[in-house]
């Protein structure tokens, strides 16, 4: 097919024997015509293979794996990225290197390490990935894998400082409370049985929780024992500061000092000076500092923002060490597989900044999918072939989303220049104005709305895949998503190499003016990410994979008419995913 095959993968919930095995790679690798073996992703992974191999222009690939939370994305990129690594693997390297030292080893050895510091057990998925990713599979001219990259989107560091209800932190951490030495515990400053605020559901245990196989991994990819021991002190500290707490705030007209002061005694090995940091804020005027009181709640804010920067700083630096271990030289590859696991659609009671970005990366997909998809299949396909295969031929109408992508990114009056512009003013933010601004700019635009009836400041949008309310209270300081300098500071200053090195590039000075429009907002970021990966999908063969929970539950062999009974509203694959496809 000219847009590539199209795969249905059901997720059984339960291992099925041999499905995965060596010898059924084998099978598919070596069958003249994969497409006419039975169903399975490792015909989606064998197509774009020997897509590569005959060397069609666009002769590098893309596997595009879609779906809800919990429908298998990550293990069926697991799946296919155990494939490459077995198909594509140089037989020379085989017999004269060591296991260990082999490149298909160290990029299957990336996965339990992004896994451990970047999925966490939530009420859809024990193993839920927390961020989006592509991998890009490195082929050289005898098209063997010879190094990969990984690219990751948003990770939700939120969870660092709050877990939903019922839901967990991050794996590591309770890999780390379960599995580390007394020795490393006490070097960590962690007491026997001691408990975390931030470490709900600590009794739960789950097979993710494995210590040993993340520090093996690490030890592959070659982060040496004194950097682990970098990063797991790192990962105390974040939990021993969920446990701290202020006092209350001195007296505005008290006079107060930062260096080295502490209102209360040093807890839970949190050093004095770091509380003190974040009970008093540095205030600039011209060139004078003041030091400000904080309130209790600010002070909470502050521990908060401390946490989540520090981890999705180590969380940057760990994908960037996994990437100088596993890219090959640029002069040592020429095409790549593109392989890309992101999050589904998402539309909760409560929407905010991260649900607006996350539905906007899949808006962009379903562009995609439109325009390589569908209009290939009815442009590029006559009716008589359907026929032929005895399948039933009607044009399906599709629509087209451009409208609802020109209201989130129009510039300049779409949803997100709007936001920048409110998060970079030199002012508190204030939702019920910027709601009120939003109504002004795009009030006739067709893919937004309003609900009279409603309370708050909220505006909804009208997705292919449905409407989603997005409440706006909360959404410009997201966007902003300020770190006091002086926090910086401290953490460049910290006796933590690793801290001092992710922090080192940073601008910490207090005295420095603001220049709040030089920010760069998580908004811009988020866009100029999704935009180079659009780039590389749009230069690329697509192949889309679709994964279907088939029921709420993650129950093993349970199949819910509703789920897998026909095409949800807004599923990636919409009205066609009956005619055309297969299913593992
Ligand atoms: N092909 C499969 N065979 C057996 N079990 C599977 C299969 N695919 C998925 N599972 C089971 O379903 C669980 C959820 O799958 P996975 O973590 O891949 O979902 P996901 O789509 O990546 O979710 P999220 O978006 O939350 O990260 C897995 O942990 C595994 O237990």
């Amino acid at each position: 097919m000219p847009a590539g095959c199209t795969l249905v993968a059901l997720n059984p919930f339960q291992p099925i024997p041999d499905l995965y095995s060596l010898d059924v790679m084998r099978e598919y690798h070596s069958a003249p015509q994969p497409q006419e073996a039975k169903p399975h992703i490792f015909i989606v992974a064998e197509e774009a293979y020997r897509n590569v191999q005959g060397q069609l222009e666009p002769v590098n690939q893309s596997l595009v794996v879609s779906g809800e939370s919990g429908a298998g994305k990550t293990w069926t990129s697991r799946c296919l990225m155990k494939y490459y690594a077995t198909v594509a693997a140089s037989s020379s390297v085989l017999k004269s290197q060591d296991a260990v030292d082999r490149i298909e080893k160290r990029v299957l050895d990336s996965n339990p390490i992004m896994e451990a510091f970047g999925n966490a057990c939530t009420l859809r998925n024990h193993n839920s990935s927390r961020f989006g990713k592509y991998i890009q599979l490195q082929l050289d001219r005898s098209h063997f894998l010879v190094g990969a990259s990984v690219q990751t989107y948003l990770l939700e560091k939120t969870r660092v400082a709050c877990q939903p209800a019922n839901e967990r932190n991050f794996h590591i951490f309770y890999q780390m409370m379960k599995g580390a030495s007394s020795e490393q515990k006490k070097e960590w400053k962690m007491g026997h049985g001691q408990s975390f605020n931030w470490l709900p559901k600590a009794q739960k245990t789950l097979e993710e929780d494995c210590f040993q196989e993340t520090v093996e991994a690490m030890s592959h990819l070659g982060i040496k024992s004194d950097k682990q021991a970098e990063i797991f002190r790192i990962l105390a500290g974040i939990l021993q500061l969920g446990n701290i707490t202020f006092d209350p705030p001195a007296k505005e007209s008290e006079p107060c000092v930062l260096e080295g002061q502490s209102k209360g005694k040093s807890q839970g090995g949190i050093p004095e000076e770091l509380q003190a940091c974040l009970a008093v804020r540095t205030l600039v005027a011209g060139k004078q500092s003041i030091l400000k009181p904080c309130s209790l709640s600010d002070c909470g804010v502050r521990r908060d923002c401390l946490a989540k920067v520090v981890y999705a700083h180590l969380f940057e630096w760990l994908t960037s060490f996994i990437n100088r271990s596993i890219c090959a030289d640029n002069s040592a590859w020429c095409n790549f597989i593109g392989l890309l696991d992101v999050y589904g659609f998402e539309c909760f009671q409560r929407n905010n900044l991260e649900q607006l970005c996350i539905n906007y990366a899949n808006e962009k997909l379903q562009q995609h999918f439109v325009a390589h998809y569908l209009r290939a299949q009815q442009v590029g396909v006559q009716p008589e072939e359907y026929v032929s295969e005895g399948l039933e031929w009607s044009f399906v109408r599709y629509q087209d989303n451009q409208s609802c992508l020109d209201l989130i990114e129009g510039n300049p009056t779409g949803v997100f220049p709007l936001l920048n512009e409110e998060s970079r003013l030199n002012r508190a933010s204030d939702a019920g104005k910027f709601g009120a601004r939003l109504q002004k700019e795009l009030g006739d635009h067709g893919s937004i709305s309003w609900d009279k009836f409603s309370q708050e400041p909220h505006f909804s949008v009208t997705h292919y895949a449905g409407p989603v309310s997005y409440q706006i209270q909360g959404m410009m300081e997201k966007n902003k998503d300020p770190v006091p300098p002086e926090i910086i500071a401290l953490l460049q200053a910290s006796a933590n190499p690793l801290l001092g090195q992710v922090f080192g590039d940073q601008e910490a000075d207090s005295t420095a003016p603001r220049g709040l429009s030089k920010v760069v907002t998580v908004v811009a970021k988020f866009k100029n990410s999704l935009e180079s990966l659009m780039k590389i999908l749009h230069s690329t063969t697509p192949h889309y994979t679709r994964c279907i929970k088939p029921n709420p539950d993650c129950k093993p062999l349970t199949f819910h008419k509703r789920e897998v009974g026909g095409p949800a509203p807004g599923t990636l694959l919409g009205p066609l995913m009956f005619s055309l496809i297969l299913f593992v």
